[in-house]
């Protein structure tokens, strides 16, 4: 159960009183209106965010922790009844250290794990649903500057994060190169690839043509787009996972007593693995909202560091005076770790790659990330 504390940017007393505790609790911040990337304004947006330790007296401790599509802000677990999912990476005396740096983390815009996103009402009290406005990465860390104006941190010690998480962790230092020290991308490119692309869409097209979507306002209605949104997420799932490890963990066996392969006026049972696909999309479901999950994988498409700067060279050619860590899964056929390696050579210091090594792909960034604690450790969160 989480206990959570409404805050309003402009009541700078209640704020001061509310921003650095309790560990791991959802908190708000109403950060007043804003005008996304592509022109469309809304009257507010509320940002869901949790932190851990304390900001020291210069605030040059701060580390923002971005997190990927479906995750949140629950990094750790804090003073929480709940697990966070980087639990053993972030916490006291782990890899991102909590009693000696001051870790936020934030709810991306459009999503619906607390800040504002298309469940959310408008004036009126309606659900915004199919009017929420188109948003990008940038629209998230432009509003995510907002909650460090308001928690006092001019510079992030360093920002980081995998996968979307990565990409926003990149895109904090190409908007705001000098409020970032260092920055830690991992399993994330600086721009979205036709196939990452294509992947994506196939996930949204299903969701659209969910009966239930109702053209994004379902929210009055009995039924939300759960098949759709089921079968977005096994499509993402399996490009999160491999081949090799699918095959090693489930082969073409059974589930169960279940027979795939059916007799005459026999019901097809299920293999193994689609049992496992049906269980991670049931899980999804359960927790997350279709809409949300359209406009962040949009965002994700979205994704080019070089829009508004020329180029990919005009972006992160402005990144001098940043250090970065580039991280990637050696097995990931999502995010390939070709794609870091063009990153980490584009830069103004050009640098290695970092490997997990790891026969899961994509998902290595949540299962694996301890294996980037030895350089974390070494080069950033010294
Ligand atoms: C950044 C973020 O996304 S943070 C928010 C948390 N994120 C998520 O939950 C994302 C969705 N989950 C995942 O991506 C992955 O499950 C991870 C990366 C978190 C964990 O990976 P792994 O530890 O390798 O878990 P794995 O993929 O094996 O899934 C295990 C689940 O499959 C279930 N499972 C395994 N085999 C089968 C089967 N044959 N039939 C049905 N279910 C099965 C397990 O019971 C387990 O269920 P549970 O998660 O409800 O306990
Ligand atoms: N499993 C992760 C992978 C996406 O990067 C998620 O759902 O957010």
């Amino acid at each position: 159960m989480s206990v959570e504390a409404d805050v309003d940017l402009y009541d700078s007393e209640t704020f001061a009183a509310l921003d650095y505790a309790p560990d791991g609790i959802l908190k708000h911040l109403n950060t007043g209106a804003y005008t996304f990337e592509t022109g469309a304004t809304l009257p507010q947006i509320v940002l869901g965010y949790e932190t851990w330790g304390t900001l020291n007296k210069d605030a040059s401790n701060a580390v923002f922790v971005a997190h990927a599509l479906t995750g949140d802000s629950h990094v750790a677990q804090g003073a929480s009844s709940e697990a966070g999912w980087w639990d053993g990476f972030v916490g006291p005396g782990q890899t991102v250290d909590t009693e000696r740096y001051f870790v936020v983390a934030a709810n991306m815009v459009g999503g619906c794990s607390g800040s504002t996103g298309p469940a959310s009402p408008d004036p009126n009290g309606k659900a915004w649903g199919s009017r929420f406005p188109f948003t990008t990465i940038k629209d998230s860390v432009r509003l995510e500057s907002r909650l460090a104006d308001a928690l006092g941190i001019k510079v992030w010690h360093t920002v980081l994060g995998g996968s979307l998480g990565g990409a926003r962790a990149l895109e904090w230092a190409v908007e705001f190169p000098e409020r970032v020290r260092n920055c830690v991308v991992v399993a994330a490119t600086a721009e979205s690839s036709a196939e990452q692309i294509a992947f994506a869409q196939a996930q949204t097209a299903v969701i659209r043509l969910d009966p239930d979507f109702a053209g994004g306002d379902y929210y009055e209605n009995e039924r939300v787009p759960s098949a759709g949104l089921g079968i977005a997420r096994r499509i993402a799932h399996i490009t999160y996972r491999t081949a090799a490890e699918l095959d090693v963990r489930f082969g073409r066996a059974a589930q169960g007593a279940e027979e795939p392969v059916a007799g005459p006026g026999k019901g097809r049972g299920r293999y193994q693995v689609e049992s496992y696909l049906d269980h991670q999309a049931d899980k999804l479901v359960s927790r997350f909202d279709a809409n949300s999950y359209v406009v962040l994988t949009e965002a994700l498409m979205s994704h080019d560091v070089a829009r508004g700067h020329g180029s990919m060279q005009g972006a992160l050619g402005r990144l001098g005076g940043v250090r970065f860590l580039v991280g990637a899964v050696d097995s990931d056929r999502l995010y390939w770790p070709e794609q870091s390696e063009l990153l980490a050579r584009s830069l103004p210091d050009p640098c290695n790659v970092h490997y997990i090594t790891s026969p899961i792909g994509h998902d290595g960034f949540l299962t694996d990330i301890e294996q980037l604690r030895e350089v974390l450790n070494r080069e950033i969160l010294t």
